[in-house]
């Protein structure tokens, strides 16, 4: 998995077209949303992932709250994004990686809100600038290389 965290002033997005035969389904409600104060996670679920989703998702929450814990966020946006790896994990794995993420993550606490899997969205991003506002992150499960 490909993790870029920006903390950032807001994210917010709204859905355009499909970009999968069968996305995610969603309703009116999720067709935007909006974050401020918020760590903003786009996420990439890699071929590799599938041979262990579950600690791929384990040791990704274990990311995300360390950069939480540093940059005080207490908001974290999910947000697929299959533009960070050219290996990447079939629809249905990732899309249920992404939903366990998020579910462990507002466990933990946190306000969470996941943009919906499977569509062209516009978004608008504010990053906050600081040193640690822009960190990129790779997760493999045991026994997979980094490629
Ligand atoms: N392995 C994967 N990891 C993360 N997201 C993935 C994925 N496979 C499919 N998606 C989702 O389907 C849209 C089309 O690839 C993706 N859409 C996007 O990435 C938008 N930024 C529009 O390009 C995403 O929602």
């Amino acid at each position: 998995m490909r993790m870029l965290l920006i903390h950032s002033d807001y994210l917010e997005y709204e859905v355009r077209d499909k970009a999968l035969k069968n996305p995610e389904p969603i309703s009116d409600e999720q067709k935007r949303g909006r974050l401020e104060e918020v760590l903003a996670v786009f996420m990439s679920v890699e071929k590799a992932d599938e041979s262990n989703p579950d600690e791929v998702v384990e040791k990704a929450v274990k990311e995300i709250k360390d950069v939480a814990s540093q940059v005080k966020a207490e908001r974290i946006f999910v947000y697929p994004f299959a533009h960070l790896s050219s290996e990447l994990a079939k629809p249905d794995i990732a899309l249920k990686v992404l939903q366990k993420i998020e579910e462990k993550l507002k466990e933990e606490g946190f306000e969470v809100k996941r943009a919906p899997f499977g569509y062209y969205k516009a978004f608008k991003l504010s990053c906050k600038g600081h040193p640690l506002a822009e960190l990129s992150r790779t997760i493999v499960p045991s026994g997979e290389a980094v490629s």
